[in-house]
């Protein structure tokens, strides 16, 4: 198995003392990797009857089992080196400080004040933000309290029953995925869609049905550009006014915004009163805990929502103050760069065993693939190993009859997250054993495997033996919550962004920022004109993308030739 430089896309620049892969502590890893090949989970436990209690570490509500990862003492004293040489206690310091570690755009990375208590102080360019916060905060709970016990109408004075939040990337799939994963604590005579794709499709079956004078509109934009967003907001703003006999006062009962962007909110025609902001200091991706959150708030209740900023609060302290051998998503972060720069990993799966987690793998992709998929570091030179990781995933049981295959049998190494929850939250408890089963079986399956011998004992044809035969091997990190609720879910997610934080700091990018996405929304500007053009456009395309074009148009009805 080769080391960090295994994928396609080479670093422009060789590697150099002045980067990561000139640290001490990384040429010691990537010796200790080569030391660590032929050593297998089943060797490591062998060698260690003490391992699963040195590898594990709990937080209130969480129990996180690292046993099963390809790791041994010396690796984590290695990874921790690597950690202090990266300055990793520093910039963790930096970042709850509200110093502007977000270098490309100037900006603090404050996530952590939105869940700060109401008498602490974070002070941005000498201003404590602690108190807007919570001024958000309360007018987001009088809103959605009003709005749950029917006192907020819509135009025609009917109680409404649907809320549709219209918003994209960090501005849906927190809150959607959130929705979900709280639907047991939910208020169930609310139904709460999320809108996010321009492909009207999802406009139309969201609001199939629906009655307007029973709807309301959370638009959703940290920037009020995003082209998506807006665009489904005049749909739905056109959608309400045919609905409602056109009168445009109706607009005030059944929309309402979230954004940073008051002049573009009001220039939409909704009323700044009914608009909930934020600050740029939040990224989208994580800004679930501002006023993103509204629909989960409306959704779940102030309460609940109080509950889950205390989760994520939990976690912020245990980040900050926690030793680098006790902090749990430290340790996630480097067991993470572990496997992506020294042992050569393509990928990592995320397996949550809770139906209420499906969207789990998804939030978390943009919260990691957006945050470090950079190939600069935060002066901007050319980063000289790989960053980001590719993430993916499913709910378990549904993924076993999928792509588990792979992970047992495959020659790709891809380490695992399974996230299992011990208390059921249906009352079908049974059921709820079998996920537990499972979840705790596949774990045990991809680490240790099934040999020749086992297969024989056990009386397989012998033919059948190589096909048969699991090599195990394969990792993975049990996070086990005592229960899954509001406050569990702040924990959880908390975790994983002060995971990608670890890993960001080690590979040395601003995890902060997201200037890749800027391309495709340029082109797609210019395309999207040459679509509609009524006459034939001159193109300035590559071959391939100007005979797509071409396709398109004609297909449309759209005159294609020049
Ligand atoms: O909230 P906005 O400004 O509409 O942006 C939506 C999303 O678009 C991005 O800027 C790029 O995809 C994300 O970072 C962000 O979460």
């Amino acid at each position: 198995m080769s080391t960090s430089s295994t994928e396609n896309h080479e670093p422009e620049c060789s590697a150099d003392a002045s980067g990561r892969t000139g640290l001490s502590a990384w040429r010691a890893l990537h010796s200790h990797a080569e030391a660590m090949r032929g050593v297998t989970l089943q060797k490591l436990f062998d060698a260690d009857p003490e391992r699963c209690g040195a590898l594990a570490l709990e937080t209130p509500g969480l129990y996180a089992d690292f046993a099963k990862n390809r790791i041994n003492g010396e690796t984590l004293e290695l990874l921790f080196d690597l950690a202090e040489q990266c300055g990793l206690r520093q910039k963790i310091a930096a970042m709850f400080e509200g110093q502007k570690i977000n270098v490309s755009e100037d900006r603090a990375v404050l996530h952590t004040a939105l869940r700060a208590p109401r008498e602490a102080r974070i002070l941005v360019d000498g201003v404590n933000v602690v108190p807007e916060v919570h001024q958000v905060l309360d007018k987001m709970a009088a809103f959605a309290t009003n709005l749950r016990n029917g006192q907020w109408t819509g135009h025609t004075g009917q109680r409404i029953r649907n809320v549709i939040n219209v918003g994209i990337g960090g501005s849906d799939l927190g809150p959607r995925m959130a929705c979900q994963a709280l639907r047991a604590f939910s208020d169930r005579g609310l139904r709460l869609e999320f809108v996010s794709n321009v492909d009207g499709a999802e406009f139309t079956e969201a609001t199939r049905d629906m009655d307007p004078a029973q709807t309301l509109f959370i638009i959703s934009s940290k920037s009020w550009h995003t082209l998506e967003t807006l665009t489904n907001a005049a749909t739905a703003r056109e959608w309400i006014l045919s609905g409602l006999g056109g009168d445009n006062s109706a607009i005030a009962r059944h929309f309402v915004a979230v954004s940073t962007n008051t002049h573009g909110v009001t220039e939409f025609g909704i009323d700044p009163e009914n608009m909930f902001g934020f600050w740029d200091w939040v990224g989208g991706r994580y800004s679930i805990d501002s006023a993103v959150g509204l629909s989960l708030m409306v959704a779940i209740g102030p309460e609940n929502f109080t509950e889950m900023l205390g989760g994520f609060h939990d976690v912020d302290e245990h980040f900050r103050t926690a030793p680098l051998g006790r902090n749990i998503p430290v340790i996630m972060g480097l067991v993470s760069v572990w496997y992506n720069n020294f042992l050569g990993a393509a990928s990592q799966a995320i397996l949550p065993y809770s139906h209420y987690l499906a969207h789990f793998p998804a939030y978390l992709q943009q919260l990691e693939m957006e945050s470090n998929g950079k190939h600069v570091t935060g002066s901007g030179e050319q980063v000289d190993q790989q960053t980001g990781q590719v993430i993916w995933g499913e709910p378990g049981t549904n993924g076993q009859h999928a792509f588990y295959q792979l992970l047992h049998q495959g020659t790709k190494l891809v380490p695992c997250d399974f996230i299992a929850v011990i208390e059921p939250l249906s009352d079908l408890g049974h059921q709820h054993d079998l996920l537990a089963a499972n979840v705790f079986a596949q774990a045990e399956g991809l680490a240790f495997g099934r040999t020749a011998a086992q297969l024989r004992e056990a009386g397989s044809p012998k033919d059948q033996i190589p096909h048969r035969i699991c090599k195990g091997n394969q990792p993975s990190t049990t996070l086990l919550l005592d229960r899954l609720d509001p406050r569990s879910l702040g924990t959880l997610i908390a975790l994983y962004e002060h995971k990608v934080f670890t890993e960001g700091v080690i590979w040395d990018v601003d995890s902060f920022d997201q200037w890749g996405v800027e391309l495709g929304k340029l082109l797609a500007g210019t395309i999207a004109e040459e679509l509609t053009a009524d006459e034939v456009p001159s193109m300035d395309h590559d071959a391939s993308t100007a005979e797509l074009v071409r396709r398109y148009r004609s297909g449309r009805g759209r005159g294609s030739t020049g």
